[in-house]
This record gives structure tokens, sequence and C-alpha cells, in this order.
């Protein structure tokens, strides 16, 4: 009997068979038959009509067949026979693409394995091709829709692909190709694939929002997020023109511009506190997670060097990305962690705040083995020289001075995080009020206040700004002058906010004294023991009560605190300069804290010392252990040296007149004015200890000052103080024709102090300020001063 006259004879048979079968059996029948040309498009068009019920499909299959003929019925029943023979095993094997300028009629060809390779990770494959840009969200929507099973899912994908031109066609055809030359790495890619769904839906969670906005705000990445000055440092001689050094985008940090060493995989990215690392990083990994760029990246693994810090067992690479990061299916972990070390430039790894390693970087030991355990440091800084994930970009974040010459050697690229520009300021403003009159009227008062304008190229403080706006509009002429001031502002600002039953008349300070005083000793104590994250038990040891909890001050740590427990929770400051305000705030309003104290906060050794090397082992048994009630005093030494500076400069800040008046009154301190006199004290002796310094001119030669990054730092702590005999007595000893001050990490704050001082200068010098980011902002902090420079 012919295979005609077969179909025709059994069609009863036939019909029943396969119309009481499955949609799923039917519809793999048709990817046969279309695979093997038995049917065209068109016909397949008429034959997998959804909602028709499945006997009058089947019957119009038998129809078309039947008319086709003789050869089209006997290669009907062969694959009917391969289909019911094949239900449990299919053969995957995909054929390799032998023309891709047809990528079409390969997809045709290979049709019922790509169904059955791709269903079970049809999501992952539908955000593949999203991000190469071959389909888009509506199309994937629609693919999407619940009434498909996921092999309709992959089928609704082919047949869009067909009309979708070539380009697509020819990218997915590759895709699938390229996993591999059979079954087991395409499984393996669409495995992790799966896996990539899964870390990015963890990291789009986690990136959502801004981490250190009080609770009251919950203000998301993407309705807020401004982009900053980014520059390549190239360290080039010639100062006048750097190439690269200009504004750089976030796709800047992974290019081949500006690179220091081409062997290196470590990309660094300074900046100061408050500048805004962090939330770069987290706007790199909300990009990526949500599939809108970085799609280079099949894995981005995001680490905090605060949460490392606190790993105190040894832990093996591939338990910290997938402990750290996200778990996979156990069955799937070796597969994953393959691949990955397999594919080490489809991985980015972020290290943030290195600063808060607490672990000076060094290359004593090596650790090349990726499942071996060792301790966290050696982990971080084997990845970092590239003795593990070799080829596999990592960024680093830090604040400048966390960085040493030994870690330098592993840089690839350095940029500089320089804060917002003018116009970021005012995109910044008008991100954060969607009222555009209140975003104006805000923008024309930093505008008019100089010493506002200066600072708020610092994110944190346009943010400051920004979120006190209505106090600062309140102050009239009476605008902050200083960083301090801006704090101040802000305490203000919280406490008001913190109960609706007090007054803006009422004195704030003094009717919260007692919670303020709570969390000035936490976070003192907090910063000369390097903890940043406080356990629920250490705030309330530390007498930290709700009351002092709900002003916003203290926030539930993004990193820490999983459980919903309260015991389980670990609670940190909205910012770190923040904790360095409070222990400042402590400072000056306790008595009990000795005044000798001050002197030691501005006579700190940038060498470390014995004491302060011991430290690094200290810490890391301490973080996360219930803080010690010990003496102050002999922990000073031990808080981070830009922590430290900021702590002093705010110290200084809280003594100038305005706000030592308005201390006084709220708080009464016996110890207050013998304070003050020690800091006035102590600032003068630094900077002329500075002076003196100076080696005397060469005969013929002018004489000159190189200024250290400590001199713009005293400077700063000056005019925090604001007090002009003081500024005048500074810079009296200043006897040289030339100040030399590169690479002193200038910025328009800094140079806002700097006029304040040297605008005091008797005579005029020539002020060389190459390699910092004064900008226009900057140069118009300058003008007082200008007329005191010969050159500048
Ligand atoms: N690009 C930005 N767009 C909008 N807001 C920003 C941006 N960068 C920083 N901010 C604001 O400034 C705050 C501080 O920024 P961030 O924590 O990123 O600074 P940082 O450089 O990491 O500071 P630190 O070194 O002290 O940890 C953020 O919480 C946010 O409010």
């Amino acid at each position: 009997m012919s295979s005609l006259q077969t179909v025709q004879t059994n069609r009863a048979h036939l019909v029943s068979t396969l119309a009481g079968g499955s949609v799923e059996k039917y519809e793999c029948l048709l990817d046969h038959l279309l695979s093997q040309n038995v049917l065209n498009w068109e016909d397949y068009e008429g034959l997998s009509l959804v909602g028709q019920p499945l006997s009058i499909l089947v019957r119009n299959l038998l129809d078309t067949v039947t008319c086709k003929g003789e050869t089209a019925c006997k290669q009907f029943l062969d694959v009917l026979h391969d289909v019911e023979d094949s239900a449990h095993e299919v053969n995957l094997c995909l054929q390799p693409p032998e023309d891709l300028s047809q990528p079409s009629q390969y997809l045709q060809r290979e049709r019922p394995r790509i169904v059955q390779l791709t269903h079970n990770y049809i999501n992952a494959v539908l955000q593949q091709l999203l991000e190469h840009c071959c389909i888009t969200q509506i199309e994937i929507e629609h693919i999407q829709l619940p009434i498909y099973s996921t092999s309709q899912k992959a089928r609704r994908l082919l047949d869009l692909l067909r009309l979708k031109g070539n380009e697509p066609a020819r990218y997915f055809t590759e895709f699938i190709h390229n996993l591999g030359q059979g079954l087991v790495q395409v499984t393996d890619v669409l495995v992790c694939l799966g896996y990539q769904t899964k870390l990015k839906t963890t990291i789009s969670a986690q990136s959502k929002f801004l981490s250190t906005y009080d609770g009251s705000e919950n203000m998301c990445l993407e309705d807020i997020y401004t982009p900053s000055v980014l520059e390549i440092q190239t360290y080039s001689s010639n100062s006048d023109n750097i190439p690269g050094s200009q504004n750089q985008d976030l796709l800047s940090i992974f290019n081949a511009q500006g690179l220091i060493n081409d062997h290196a995989d470590t990309v660094l990215i300074l900046g100061d506190a408050g500048g805004g690392k962090s939330t770069l990083l987290q706007q790199i990994q909300h990009l990526w997670a949500n599939g809108q760029g970085f799609h280079n990246f099949s894995f981005v693994f995001p680490f905090s060097c605060r949460r490392l810090g606190c790993i105190n067992k040894p832990i093996s690479l591939r338990t910290l990305l997938f402990e750290q990061c996200c778990w996979p299916p156990d069955q799937l972990q070796d597969q994953i962690f393959q691949y990955i070390l397999d594919h080490p430039k489809q991985v980015l790894i972020t290290f943030d705040g290195f600063d808060e390693f607490k672990f000076a970087f060094t290359d004593d030991s090596k650790h090349c083995s990726p499942t071996e355990p060792t301790g966290i440091a050696g982990l971080v800084f084997n990845l970092i020289q590239g003795n593990l994930m070799k080829d596999c970009i990592k960024v680093l974040t830090s604040r400048p001075d966390a960085v040493n010459a030994s870690l330098r050697k592993y840089v690839r690229k350095e940029m500089h995080l320089k804060g917002f520009s003018e116009e970021g300021i005012q995109f910044f403003m008008k991100k954060h009020h969607s009222n555009p009159d209140t975003a104006r009227d805000i923008i024309s008062l930093v505008k008019a206040n100089s010493s506002l304008h200066g600072l708020c190229n610092i994110p944190v403080f346009c943010w400051i700004v920004s979120k006190c706006h209505k106090q600062l509009i309140a102050c009239g002429g009476q605008t902050p002058q200083t960083m301090t001031d801006m704090y101040v502002l802000t305490l203000k600002h919280f406490l008001l906010h913190s109960s609706t039953k007090m007054k803006v008349t009422e004195n704030v300070l003094s009717e919260k004294v007692h919670s303020i005083r709570h969390l000035g000793k936490l976070a003192l104590n907090g910063l000369c023991q390097g903890l940043y994250v406080f356990s629920y038990h250490e705030i309330a040891k530390e007498e930290v009560a709700e009351e002092d909890l709900s002003l916003g001050f203290l926030v539930l740590s993004r990193n820490f605190s999983d459980e919903k427990q309260a015991s389980l929770q670990y609670y940190e400051f909205i910012h770190i300069t923040f904790q360095c305000f409070f222990a400042a705030l402590y400072m000056i309003m306790n008595d009990d804290v000795a005044s000798s104290l001050l002197h030691k906060l501005f006579k700190w050794n940038r060498k470390p010392t014995s004491e302060s090397c011991g430290r690094v082992h200290r810490i890391s048994q301490l973080c996360l252990q219930p803080i010690l009630h010990r003496q102050i005093k002999p922990l000073l030494h031990n808080i981070e040296i830009r922590n430290l500076q900021i702590t002093a400069t705010f110290v200084a800040g809280l003594f100038s007149d305005v706000l030592y008046n308005n201390l006084v009154a709220s708080w009464q301190p016996i110890k207050f004015p013998k304070k003050r006199k020690i800091i006035k004290r102590c600032l003068t002796k630094g900077i002329q200890k500075h002076f003196r310094s100076i080696p005397p001119a060469l005969k013929d030669e002018k004489k000159s000052m190189h200024a250290m990054p400590e001199f713009v730092w005293l400077i700063k702590c000056i005019y925090e103080f604001q007090d002009v005999t003081l500024s005048q007595k500074a810079v009296q000893g200043l006897d040289v024709d030339h100040l030399k001050m590169t690479y002193c990490g200038i910025s328009p704050a800094e140079c806002t102090a700097l006029a304040y001082v040297l605008m005091h200068l008797k005579r005029p010098v020539g002020i060389q300020l190459d390699h910092n980011s004064v900008g226009d902002i900057g140069i118009e902090q300058l003008m007082p001063c200008l007329h005191k420079c010969q050159a500048l």
C-alpha cells in the first residue's frame, strides 16, 4: 500500500489518535513537517491557529498532506513514527549552520531541536535577545502571554524571528550554535542564563533604591541618578593637554582609553566621601540587571568592602560568589561555577569602599585555587591581582588615601569621580523635586550663595541642600557657609521632622540632647573600632533607644539585615560622614571627653603606629561583636585617617561663632570655652609647623612651598572655624613666592576655604593648582583671594 493510501485508509484512526493526544505532540509534529519542508509557512500558519479545536486542525493537516501527494505522505508517516518514538528521548543535536547568510532557513530546519532545547530557559533566552536588541520588550510580553506553554513560547519566538529580518535571526543562530558543538555546552550556557536571570532579579531589587536616604524617603535610583564628572587619571607630565582626562561616561570604565597597565584587570575609581562612588556602582549594577546596559557581562557580582570585612572565617571564591551574591540550584552549582571560571571576560566583580576594608593591600601571599578557602583579605587581594579570575574586570572604588603603591601595580586604569558639574547640580535638583517652582527656587538659592554653590558639587551636600531647602530658604541671608553648617542644618531638619509635636520655634537641639548624645557615643565608639555597622545589641548597649532610632540617622543596613526579627537587625548611619559628624558632636558636647583628646585629634601621625598596624587583626575580630566599653582615648589612633580628618573638620566647624553660640545656648557644656581655645591653638600651631618645614630658597631662585594634602585639610578646618583673626594668624608666617598645590585633591569646596585664608597673605604669591578638580565653580570660589595671586 502506498503512503498516500495508508494515510487515507487510516484517516479515522489518525484523527482519533492525534486529536486525542496533546496539543504539544501535534505542534511538535508540525515543527518536524515544517523543518523537512513537507509544510510551507502558509500551511503551517493555517494549521497552528490558537483556539481551534484540535480535531479540526488534525483533519486539516491530513487534508493538506494528502493533497501534496505520495512523497509528502511518506514523510508525514515517517515523522509521525519518529515523534511517537522520541516522545521520551529527543535527539537534541543541532546541526551547525552552513551558511549564515540564510539564518531563517537554518532556524526553520532546526526548529524541533531548538524548541526542545530552549523551552526550559525561554525567559533567559528572551532576555539575552532583548539585551542584544534583537527583540523588544513589547514583543517579549506577547510571547510571554500566560496562555502559552513554554514550548509554545519558544515557537512564538521562532515565528517572530522569521519576520524580523536577517540580523536578529543571525544573532540567534550564532547564539544557539556558539553555545557549543553539542548538548552539554548548550545546556551549560542555558543553565547559566537561568542563573543570570536569578542574579539579575536579585541585583535589580538591591539596586532599585538609593541606600543612604533616610527611611522616610524611598528614592528610586532611576528617578534621582545624576551623571557625575568622571575623569581618567593619566599622570601625564603635560598638564595643558591631558588626553582623555575630560568627563567620561560609565562605559569608559571598561574601554581601552587611558590604560595604565594592559595586563592588569582592576579599574580603580577614586573619590572623596559622599562623592558618589557607591551610587555610581549601583547605577552600573542597576542598568545591567534591568537589561539596559553592559550587555557584554553575563554576570555581575557586587561586593561591599564593609560587608566583606566582616567575614571572619576562611572562604573560597566559589562560596564568596554564591553565598554573598546569588545562590544557584544545588545540582547546577558545579556547572555554573565552571562556566564562570571558563569565561572570566563575561564576569564583572565590583568592590565598593576599599577604604572601609580594614586590611591594607599586600601582594605577599598568592592564592590561585578558586575552590580552596582562604582569609577574605587574601581572596580579595588575589582577585585584584588577577591570581584568581584573570581577565575578569574588577572595579574597585575607594577614597584616595586607602590606595597604596603596591596596589597601584595592579591597576589597569585609574579614574576620578569629581561630583556634579554645574548642570549636574541643576539636573539633580529638578529630579529631586517634581514641583518645578521648588527646584527653581533651590537652584537660585544655590547660585546666589557662593559657599553653598561650592559645596553642592559633592553629591551628598547636594542632597542635603535639596532635602533641607525649606530651612535654607527660611534662613534668608544667613545661609550655611561651611560643611558643618550644612550638617547642623540637616540635624535640625531631621529632629524637627521626627516629631510632629515639635514646633519650629522650639530649640530642637536642647530638646533632643539625649538622643544626640546616644548617637554620638555610638558613632565615636564605632569609628574608634572601625565599626560602621551596628547590631541591635550594640545599639541597645550604647543606650540608643527606639526614640533615637526614629530620628532617621541610623538606618537598617541593607547588606546585613535579612531577618525580620528586631534582634537580628543591623544598623548603619545614613552616610559615613554623619557618623563622623555625630562623633564630633559627642566630643564637644560631652564634658567627660578630655580636652587633651582634642589635641590628639589634630595631631595624628600619617605613618602607621605599631598599634594601628595591629588594628587590622583586631578589628576583624571585633567586627559585628558587641562594642567594648573601653576608654575612648587610646583608641582614637585607630580611626581611619580620612574619617579622623572629617571628624576633626566637624569639630573645628562646631566652634565657629554662629554654631558655638547656638550650641552653648542649647547644651551649656562647661568645658566648651576651653575646648575652643585648644582647637584654635592646634590649628595655628599645625599650620605654622607646616611653614617651618619649608626649605630656604636656593640662591637666585624663588622660594616655593609644595603643599601636602594635610595643608589643605588644615586650611579647611580654619575655614570651618570661621574666624578672621585665626585666618590672619595662620598665614602670617608664610613667606614664599610660589605655592604649589598640585595633586592635593582640591575641589570647589576646598577653593572656598583657600580663598578665605589666602586672602590674608601679606604679599602676593604664585599659586599652582594643576591636577586638582577646581573647575569653573572652584575659580568662582577663589575670587576673593585673586588679588593675592601673582599668577594662578
Ligand atoms: N550620581 C548621583 N546621583 C544622585 N545622587 C547621588 C549621586 N551620587 C551620590 N548621590 C547622593 O550622595 C549620597 C552619597 O553618595 P555615595 O554614598 O555614593 O558616596 P561615596 O562616594 O560612596 O561616599 P563614601 O566614600 O563616604 O562611602 C548618596 O546617598 C546620594 O544621596
